[in-house]
């Protein structure tokens, strides 16, 4: 048998980070077993720990041994005991912007059993595009007066022609390779004319290249809308970074739960590993008592193996957290997260 072995960095991180991880990289091993693929794995110590110990986020150190890593695999990052923004910038956003992962793919998909306030198994299918580098993420603002009566605060949303147009053009070969071929812009042309309209611009001056692929358009606050009464509507939606943080966790309520949405921070030109990791947070309120659900995390695992080019492992690991979402709706039992995950990865060996 020839073997392909990828370097895998793991940053499990804060809170449920570590507990989910496990669960996902137990189910890595489930899915990888002898099939000749290997993961060596190197785990970072990076979080709310690390910066408590030394005051660091990520050193140009870490970010260096992280690159010589074919794929990552993160938790969450993010802890009450840290001011609010230390670890998402200095770390989370820090590895999204050195790494160059402009496209955050966030798939959207009803299983059998799962909860959705609205939409019958199988309507809901859809994928946000998320822009991961720009918007008003890039941190170019600053605050004056600060603690005054006469403070003032800005946070300047940077969109570039570049950055719009190589995520937009993504988009529409997302859709170009699926059944209804259809992208969704959601951006707030009518107020933000600025960066809104840069974003309808280039979507008109990329359209024309897929000519299979329709497009329409929705402000967000309409794009919410749609996304609680109707999300079956959506196919590719593509969006600015902010605008996109926000509807996938609305998405994530709509199919299933927080707990089942998976994503990949992606670097489509491969100069620098991509990284994949479950939507949600560090989950402070229930960390450390096995209550989190690693499907979120497993289900990025299945989509880091797709971008490797193991697409028939990684539908077998989303079949398993499929399967156990079905059995789970019947069954009414309280799992932790480790017997979630140990039944993912039983269903995986199956
Ligand atoms: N990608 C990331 O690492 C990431 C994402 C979002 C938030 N954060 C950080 O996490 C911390 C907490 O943020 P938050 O509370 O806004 O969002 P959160 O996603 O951590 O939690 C929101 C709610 O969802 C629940 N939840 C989250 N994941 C779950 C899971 N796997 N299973 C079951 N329930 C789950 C939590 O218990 C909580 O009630 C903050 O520091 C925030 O900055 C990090
Ligand atoms: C923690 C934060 C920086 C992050 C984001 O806003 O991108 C999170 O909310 C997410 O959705 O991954
Ligand atoms: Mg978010």
């Amino acid at each position: 048998m020839t073997e392909t072995t990828y370097r895998l960095a793991v940053v499990a991180g804060d809170g449920i980070g570590p507990e989910v991880v496990a669960e996902g990289l137990k189910c890595l091993a489930a899915a990888t077993e002898g099939t000749g693929i290997v993961f060596e794995t190197t785990e970072f110590d990076l979080g709310a720990k690390r910066w408590h110990a030394t005051g660091e986020t990520l050193t140009d150190a870490d970010l260096e041994a992280i690159k010589g890593h074919d794929v990552i695999l993160l938790g969450a990052i993010g802890d009450p005991t840290v001011p609010s923004g230390v670890l998402e910038r200095g770390l989370l956003l820090k590895l999204r912007f050195a790494l160059d992962q402009y496209v955050n793919l966030r798939p959207s998909r009803l299983y059998p059993g799962e909860v959705s306030p609205l939409r019958e198994p199988g309507e809901i299918d859809f994928v946000v595009v998320r822009e991961g580098t720009e918007g008003p993420y890039v941190g170019n603002g600053g605050a004056l007066r600060v603690d005054t009566p006469h403070e003032i605060a800005t946070e300047v949303s940077v969109n570039t022609r570049h950055g719009v147009e190589r995520v937009v053009r993504y988009a529409f070969s997302v859709a170009a390779g699926r059944d209804r071929k259809h992208v969704t812009l959601v951006h707030k042309h009518n107020v933000l004319v600025h960066a809104g309209h840069l974003w309808r611009r280039t979507v008109e001056a990329v359209a024309p290249e897929f000519p299979d692929v329709t497009w329409d358009y929705l402000h967000i606050d309409a794009a919410t809308i749609v996304m609680t009464t109707d999300p079956s509507r959506f196919d590719v939606i593509v969006t600015d970074n902010l605008f996109g943080d926000i509807l996938t966790d609305q998405a994530a309520a709509v199919s299933g739960g927080i707990g089942l949405a998976a994503s990949g921070n992606v670097n489509p030109d491969k100069t620098g590993p991509s990284m994949f990791e479950p939507v949600h947070g560090s989950a402070p309120d229930i960390a450390g008592q096995q209550k989190a659900d690693p499907s979120a995390t497993v289900l990025s695992v299945a989509m880091m193996l797709d971008f490797l080019g193991h697409g028939e492992l990684a539908a077998k690991v989303e079949a398993a957290v499929a399967a156990d979402a079905a059995a789970k709706a019947e069954s009414g039992l309280v799992r932790s997260t480790a017997e979630v995950g140990d039944a993912l990865a039983a269903r995986i060996r199956a």
